[in-house]
């Protein structure tokens, strides 16, 4: 395993890191040797796209974090204003068959790898944070938020709706009322507003802050029986997790039909026109 010093990547109060994987590109893998706590971050410009490469990425990096014995997990983002923007609308465009097939099953497998992770899992949300990006921060245990930004799975104002597994994320943090009126209205919520219902756990005013309010959540678990607690959270989150697993082939097949109506087609291509156009001005 390669060892790196990243002295000047990782803030002064960190002693040292070894840098695990950055052979994957759009995910970097950290793993600080005095907390033993690994930082996951996705880094694919310009906004973090949940792209097949980067999904693929991502379940690398969890799978190693897993294997490689680290006390826990923060996600968070190498871009100063976005966590992530959610799917790569590109991927769900005009799809190439074959290729589509594999985005989705592996958005499944990331969900599943992390929803399911046996180590504490953190995410430091140092950025806008819609729909997919929502979903892979609402799967882990804790989540801290950097003020002036937003979070939500704003699907229903895209014209697509949420699979039965984004919403059990949702019910696993937000009370059922609030859960099944923001999933219905695809509401985003300023970080403020995200605090208030629950959504995230707290605020930081810049990422390193970010980062040690994850790793603080993390630490709470230094003194519990590793197994003890990974069992626990398993049978909290197994029922998700297996509905998933049984219904894998479904699930994909549905979002395949659903995806490749014409209605929601036009829908995405409005809206792509409309954030390219946006970026325009
Ligand atoms: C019955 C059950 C059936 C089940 C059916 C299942 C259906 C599917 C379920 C799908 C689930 C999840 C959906 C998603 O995750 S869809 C993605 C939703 N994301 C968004 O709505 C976010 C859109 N983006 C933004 O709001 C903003 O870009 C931002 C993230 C706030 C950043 O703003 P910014 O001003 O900093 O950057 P901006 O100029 O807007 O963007 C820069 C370039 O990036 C492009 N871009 C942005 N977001 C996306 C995206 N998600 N996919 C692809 N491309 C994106 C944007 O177009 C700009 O490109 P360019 O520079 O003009 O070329």
């Amino acid at each position: 395993m390669m060892r790196t010093k990243l002295l000047s990547l990782v803030p002064r109060a960190t002693v040292a890191c070894r840098h695990m994987s950055s052979a994957t590109k759009l995910t970097t893998v950290e793993v600080n040797d005095k907390t033993g706590i690994a930082t996951l971050t996705m880094n694919r410009p310009p906004v973090n796209g949940l792209n097949l490469e980067l999904l693929r990425d991502l379940q690398q990096s969890i799978e190693e974090i897993e294997g490689n014995k680290s006390c826990g997990l923060i996600l968070t983002s190498s871009n100063p204003t976005i966590f992530s923007a959610g799917l790569d609308i590109l991927e769900m465009y005009k799809p190439d068959k074959e290729r589509i097939r594999a985005f989705w099953t592996q958005l499944q497998d990331v969900w599943l790898a992390l929803y399911g992770s046996s180590v504490p899992t953190a995410a430091a949300i140092n950025g806008h944070s819609p729909a997919g990006g929502c979903l892979l921060a609402a799967s882990c245990e804790y989540r801290v938020m950097l003020p002036k930004f937003t979070i939500g799975l704003n699907e229903t104002q895209l014209g697509i709706v949420a699979p039965q597994w984004f919403m059990s994320t949702y019910l696993s943090i937000l009370p059922r009322r609030e859960a099944e009126r923001s999933l219905n209205q695809g509401r985003m919520f300023t970080t403020e507003e995200a605090l208030r219902v629950g959504l995230v756990d707290e605020i930081a005013s810049s990422k390193e802050e970010a980062l040690a309010k994850c790793a603080d959540f993390i630490a709470t678990f230094a003194k519990v029986n590793p197994l003890a607690r990974s069992l626990t959270k398993q049978q909290f989150r197994s029922a998700d997790l297996q509905q998933l697993e049984n219904e894998r082939v479904q699930d994909l097949e549905k979002f395949l039909f659903f995806i490749n109506q014409p209605a929601v087609q036009k829908g995405l291509g409005i809206y792509l026109e409309s954030l390219k156009k946006k970026s325009k001005n």
